[in-house]
């Protein structure tokens, strides 16, 4: 049977996830972006097993609690994450949760803090395919909640934020690059003064296009840097680890609850 090019699965197999023919996923998915993250999601999971890797998506299932989740690097930003938002909800995925790093901008998070994302303020060209740009990226309250209630009883106290979600590391998240250190010093100005708490690159495609699918949506951020104090947190893994254990917890939870209420 030949592919089609409007819609190129071929037996029930997506062009870009890397999933082996007849595996079933479970109904709940965490989204870092690192693909090295899905392996460190892996040490927190039970029974974990790589399913493969294609380009930027890394993909394995593991169980908390003997409730299977799966974990999928989604790559850097917005059309990459709209890939694997699109072809994870046709395998079965029901809610995702983007486990990612951020630069805080608001002064009181400090890198290795915790934040459970609510809203993204919206710039990427991904999302604007799904939703018109005026339409809000807000977490589905459920996601939040679990990550909450999660994060509470693995001790730890995250913030909640409004992220900005752009498509430019550098010049776009206001960082100097050579000639251009004007532009990055007038851009992280302009972000500044916009009610967002951090910044990443993949919060509004999560939220946008996976609520257009009709996803549960939402994401836990940890923050790898200070853009108000300018530090950069050198060893970064543990903090990982600590968002990964809060993000495994919650999605067994909504994981457990969804399969409850089939
Ligand atoms: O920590 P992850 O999930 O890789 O995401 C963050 O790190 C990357 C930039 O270094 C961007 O993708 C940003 O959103
Ligand atoms: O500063 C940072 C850190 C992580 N991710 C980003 O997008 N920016």
């Amino acid at each position: 049977m030949a592919r089609s090019a409007a819609d190129p699965w071929l037996n029930g197999r997506p062009p870009h996830l890397p999933i082996p023919e007849g595996e079933r996923l479970p109904a709940v998915c965490l989204l870092p972006g690192d693909p090295a993250r899905v392996d460190r999601a892996g040490g927190v999971l039970d029974d974990f097993r790589l399913l493969g890797q294609n380009r930027e998506f890394r993909l394995g299932v593991g169980h908390v609690g003997g409730v299977g989740v799966a974990v999928c690097s989604t790559g850097i930003g917005g059309p990459s994450t709209e890939i694997a938002l699109v072809e994870l909800a046709r395998l079965g995925v029901g809610t995702v949760i983007r486990t990612g790093g951020m630069g805080a901008l608001a002064a009181h998070i400090a890198p290795g803090d915790l934040c459970v994302v609510t809203t993204a303020a919206r710039e990427g060209g991904a999302a604007a395919c799904y939703a018109d740009p005026a339409t809000p990226a807000r977490s589905s309250t459920d996601v939040s909640t679990a990550l909450r209630t999660a994060a509470a009883s693995n001790g730890e106290a995250p913030h909640d934020i409004g992220v900005l979600s752009c498509d430019s590391y550098y010049v776009g998240e206001g960082r100097p690059v050579p000639g251009l250190e004007a532009r990055a010093a007038a851009r992280l100005a302009a972000i500044e003064s916009r009610a967002v708490d951090g910044m990443d690159m993949e919060c509004e495609t999560v939220l946008v296009v996976g609520a257009a699918l009709g996803l549960r949506v939402g994401g836990i951020l940890v923050a790898h840097a200070s853009r108000a104090t300018d530090q950069w947190l050198e060893d970064y893994e543990p903090a990982q680890l600590r968002m990964l254990r809060v993000a495994a917890t919650a999605a067994a939870e909504l994981g457990r609850a969804s399969t409850e209420t089939r």
